[in-house]
């Protein structure tokens, strides 16, 4: 789909004050994407349900269709699909697949289009060719995939001779994306031996790779997990669960969540709970940290403000880095000075997320410091109307999106290429209408 041009449009949002209402959440992006592959590799057909239809889901069903996925069929919203599965290889001996920014999609297909046989190029945008993807690419070649860079070493554009995976012992790191660990793990029961995975030194974005153990489980394949350092992966393959729905999307949440808490709610988000597979629910945690009222009800979670002013916070967010630049733009409304670690990987990211949100944060009054690893926001004596770049990067629009609750009445902020969030959510400025009531007109797409 890619239904954006960039730069050419902007979008004013007036001075909102109030927030409220109740929303079923877009499905996950996450969940989206490793439900599509996994029944693409599983043996049988899966009915997928509450899929998320944006651009980055787009990108994984599309090179699915590629690779030779050929019985995959959707309804006319995308949100449910019925595709048989290629048990375990893909059929295709050769495709180009344009993946636009999507790192789960790169990641998680230049492992699996590495199961087959054929020749196979995974290439994106300008920012895809500057997203690191040498460590996965090294993991591979020591269960016997070849690969080449086609434009700068360690970087897509990738070439991939495939010709199977054989299994066995891999060493991994996972310091700059859990994507990689991700990627093999999902491979994994495909290849023509079992694997065992040592993960070398620190991981980051550890939920994702519970997600994704959660679903190989899911999809019949028990992985056993030594303290997320040593993974051994049975060579059984995929069966599909028949049907299999996807939670609500828990970083697309974190937006909804934040304005209630700023601008009193409640909200209730029906499509995640306590027990989602999602990490970014620990948002909702953060949140009570810093004072807002959260409820956990089954299958919802329900925020309003608290009695006292949103509480500043120092806490280590490695674990839910997208979910964090929603901290970072809510600390704009806290009681003082807040400090945000463990978000290095944020620099190589839709884009360099550590200057970005220092630059656009700044916009607003705020005095922002960082480092390579934090951020730190003391929040504005008084927000200013300002314009805001996005980077082609759909959480910068969202999280600056926030600053119209800390204008003054008859002012605007303007955020500029606002259709970037048809990365992951493309209905958000609709949603943010009608929960806001506020009037202000979104774009079409060219
Ligand atoms: O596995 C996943 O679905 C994701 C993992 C995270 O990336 P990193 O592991 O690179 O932090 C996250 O930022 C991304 O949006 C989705
Ligand atoms: C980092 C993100 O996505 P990806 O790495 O999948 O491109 C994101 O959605 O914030």
């Amino acid at each position: 789909m890619n239904t954006h041009s960039l730069n050419t449009t902007f979008l004013d949002i007036p001075y909102l004050n109030h927030f409220l209402g109740e929303l079923c959440l877009p499905g996950s992006k996450s969940i989206t994407n490793r439900a599509l592959l996994l029944a693409a590799l599983a043996r049988g057909t899966t009915h997928l349900h509450n899929l998320l239809w944006s651009d980055d889901t787009h990108y994984m069903a599309e090179s699915l269709k590629k690779l030779g996925i050929a019985n995959m069929r959707f309804s006319n919203d995308f949100k449910d699909a019925e595709i048989s599965g290629a048990s375990g290889k893909f059929s295709s001996k050769k495709a180009e697949l344009f993946i636009g920014n999507s790192g789960t999609s790169i990641r998680f297909l230049t492992a699996a289009a590495s199961l087959g046989n054929g020749d196979f190029t995974l290439t994106g945008i300008d920012r895809m060719k500057e997203r690191p993807i040498r460590d996965l690419v090294d993991a591979l070649i020591q269960v016997g995939a070849k690969i080449d860079y086609a434009e700068k070493e360690g970087f897509p554009p990738v070439v991939i001779h495939a010709n199977g995976l054989g299994g066995g012992t891999m060493h991994i790191k996972g310091n700059i994306s859990s994507q990689y660990l991700t990627a093999v793990l999902l491979a994994a029961p495909c290849m023509e031996n079992p694997l065992t995975i040592l993960v070398d030194g620190e991981l980051i974005s550890k939920p994702y790779v519970a997600m994704t153990l959660r679903m190989m489980q899911e999809f019949g394949v028990h992985v056993e997990n030594e303290n997320f350092q040593k993974f051994c992966v049975p060579n059984t393959g995929y069966i599909s669960p028949g049907d299999y729905t996807v939670e609500g999307d828990a970083s697309s949440a974190s937006y909804a969540f934040a304005s209630a808490a700023i601008a009193g709610g409640p909200v209730r988000l029906y499509g995640i709970d306590q027990n989602s597979m999602q990490g970014d629910v620990y948002f909702a945690e953060v949140l009570s940290q810093m004072g807002a009222e959260i409820v956990y009800g089954k299958g919802f979670i329900d925020c309003k403000r608290g009695q006292f002013p949103l509480q500043k916070i120092d806490c280590d967010l490695s674990s839910i880095p997208d979910a964090a630049m929603t901290v970072a733009a809510l600390c704009l409304f806290a009681n003082g000075t807040s400090t945000i670690r463990g978000i290095g990987s944020w620099k190589v990211k839709e884009t360099d997320r550590l200057a970005a949100m220092k630059a656009e944060l700044s916009k607003t009054g705020a005095k922002i410091s960082t480092t390579e690893n934090s951020i730190t926001i003391t929040p504005p004596d008084e927000f200013l109307p300002a314009e805001f770049e996005t980077y082609n990067d759909h959480r910068m629009a969202m999280c600056m999106s926030l600053a119209a609750f800390g204008i003054s009445r008859s002012q605007k902020i303007r955020i500029l290429d606002p259709l970037c969030v048809n990365k992951t959510y493309p209905a958000y400025w609709k949603d943010l209408k009608m929960f806001s009531g506020a009037n202000f007109e979104i774009p079409s797409a060219k």
